[in-house]
């Protein structure tokens, strides 16, 4: 049987609480051991020679690279402790915030559920605090209203980004829309990405997102059979919002899950997400760490030369193509080819742009499907409503289309509520101060990060009653959507945060609502969805570091009538 939607929520709330217990924990207990091998370190050494070298082999052999590692950091730390100026010359200081530790600042505090010690740090020292990891400052803005002031009102000093070692300089190898500075290599990826996501795009290729929402009603069909079997939503998530973005980036799409492109893609983006979180990896910090041979550095230049041969080896394909004369889908793949020149753009570039299209248009709206999937079963009240509704409106003779979405206020507020409470990326992208700024007194000194802290800005009382549970309701009187609503006047009216904002804005908000949209009325109209009996569905723990899915669960997907599988007939997975 279901439980209350008020009791799961404040269960999960209690388990995050635990976790966070269990963190803390850890974090002691790391602590504790990095305090050890520098004792041992630091422990005086025998005097006479034999025991001198006896001793040195000791050490050296209970020194790991990481003891290695921590004297290089030690050192060349030192220098960076002197971390950048406190105070401006006129006396305003930084944000308060937690001191950390020297070096490590407060890296260890952030390693797991970041978002859950952001939100308590913001409970403790207010809306706009500062942080430190290894020398680098960070502000963490946890208010609509300053958002607004720093992102928007003054987005020509927060649009910057930090070229993480990790993400923009190895991955991205300094290329990339998502993680490239404000300048004018930005600008032009921005403006070849918005001639591929602008609202007359979107309108432009809207059959793609029909038609790949049917196929994943179908293959959702196909295997539930009939409610008998339980089904893992997640690949058919996966390989909807795949082909959406392989359509619109390179002009094919793969036809079943097992398709190797699926394997694939979803790996590489998997791992860009375990790889790349904007707090997740102390190298990014550390400079001297940058200089050793990680691990993580290795991942970083693997999956680097994962998206160059997988993406860019698809735009060589369709260039050739074009040589040959042969005829190509329109596609960002190939109106990058055709202003090449014109924009100046290298096989890098384009590799990489179609790259950034690939991992941020595949599990954001996969995720958003994925944690609509594993909340619902949970609400059957809150299915039937959006079922009646689906019913008045729609009918059963017909599946939902774009153009029903005005006229479905608890479907489309359901949606909204889902962003609110499993926004994928409760960290989004951070921003970077590319000039001083003082905000209300406070010191915001030339390239300090800035992270919006959405998890305390969604889960904020004044903002929403009762933030845990969870209620579609709350929107029901919100009929526009997110991306028309980054526009309204009052930030406190904005629905949620979930795109970020400012001018790096998310550019892909049209398509990523569209599907999203398409995909969930469509899946409400068709099943009763439910959840199997001793297979209770986690909503606390989650995959990823810097984007969020569910983990794997299985679900019930009843039919709700017979016309589901007739209307569905003709159409191709
Ligand atoms: C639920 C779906 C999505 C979510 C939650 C999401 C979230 C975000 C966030 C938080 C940012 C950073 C915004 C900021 O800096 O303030 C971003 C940037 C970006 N997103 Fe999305 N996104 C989604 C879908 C898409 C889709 C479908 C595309 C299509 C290609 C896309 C492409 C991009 C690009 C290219 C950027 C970089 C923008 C820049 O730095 O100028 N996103 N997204």
């Amino acid at each position: 049987m279901a439980l209350s939607s008020e009791f799961r929520l404040s269960e999960a709330n209690l388990s995050l609480a635990a976790c966070k217990q269990e963190y803390i924990i850890k974090f002691l207990d790391d602590m504790s051991a990095i305090y050890n091998s520098t004792e041992a370190l630091l422990s005086p050494l025998p005097v006479d020679s034999a025991s001198w070298s006896v001793g040195l082999a000791a050490v050296t052999e209970a020194s790991s690279p990481f003891l290695w590692t921590l004297v290089a950091i030690v050192g060349a730390s030192l220098v960076a402790w002197f971390r950048k100026p406190w105070t401006d010359e006129n006396g305003h200081k930084i944000p308060n915030g937690p001191l950390g530790l020297p070096i490590f600042g407060s890296f260890y505090s952030l390693t797991r559920y970041p978002e859950l010690t952001l939100d308590f740090w913001a409970k403790k020292f207010g809306d706009l605090y500062s942080i430190w990891l290894g020398n680098q400052l960070f502000v963490i803005v946890s208010d609509p209203n300053i958002a607004k002031d720093l992102m928007v009102t003054n987005g020509n000093v927060f649009s910057s980004r930090k070229e993480m070692f990790i993400k923009s300089q190895t991955v991205f190898a300094g290329r990339g829309i998502t993680a490239t500075p404000y300048n004018d290599r930005w600008r032009k990826h921005r403006r070849i990405a918005a001639t591929w996501l602008s609202q007359r795009a979107v309108d432009s290729y809207s059959p793609v997102l029909d038609r790949e929402s049917l196929s994943l009603v179908k293959a959702l069909l196909i295997e539930s059979k009939g409610g008998l079997a339980p089904v893992n939503p997640q690949p058919h998530a996966g390989r909807c919002s795949l082909n959406n973005m392989t359509t619109i980036t390179f002009g094919f799409r793969a036809d079943s899950i097992h398709h190797p492109l699926v394997g694939r893609a979803l790996k590489l983006s998997r791992e860009f997400m375990n790889c790349t979180g904007p707090m997740s990896n102390l190298i990014d910090f550390i400079p001297i760490l940058q200089y050793l041979p990680t691990p993580l550095h290795r991942r970083a230049k693997k999956l680097h030369k994962g998206l160059v041969d997988t993406y860019g080896g698809f735009i060589k394909e369709t260039e050739q193509k074009m040589k040959e004369g042969k005829k190509v889908q329109d596609c960002l793949a190939k109106t990058m080819i055709e202003l090449r020149y014109k924009e100046d753009l290298d096989d890098l570039d384009m590799a990489i742009l179609a790259s950034a299209f690939m991992i941020g248009g595949v599990e954001t709206t996969a995720a958003i499907m994925q944690w609509f999937s594993a909340l619902i079963p949970a609400y059957p009240e809150i299915q039937k409503k959006a079922q009646e509704e689906i019913d008045r409106v729609v009918g059963r003779d017909r599946l939902p289309g774009i153009e029903d979405e005005k006229n479905m206020p608890y479907c489309h507020a359901i949606i909204k509520e889902v962003e609110r409470v499993h926004n994928p990326f409760w960290l989004g992208t951070p921003h970077v101060a590319s000039e001083d700024f003082v905000y209300e007194g406070k010191f915001i000194p030339k390239d300090t990060v800035v992270v919006l802290n959405t998890w305390t800005m969604h889960y904020d009382p004044a903002r929403h009653s009762s933030p845990e549970k969870f209620d579609p309701e709350r929107y029901i009187d919100d009929p526009l959507t997110s991306a028309d609503s980054v526009n309204v006047a009052d930030p406190m009216k904005r629905d949620h945060w979930m795109f970020g904002a400012g001018r790096r804005i998310c550019p892909g908000m049209i398509v990523a609502e569209r599907e999203i949209w398409l995909t969930i009325s469509r899946m409400l109209w068709a099943f009763d969805m439910f959840e199997i009996p001793g297979e209770p569905i986690d909503l606390k723990e989650y995959d990823g570091l810097s984007g969020r899915s569910p983990v794997p669960f299985r679900i019930g997907l009843k039919p709700r009538h017979e016309n589901v599988a007739k209307l569905l007939e003709g159409i191709e997975i």
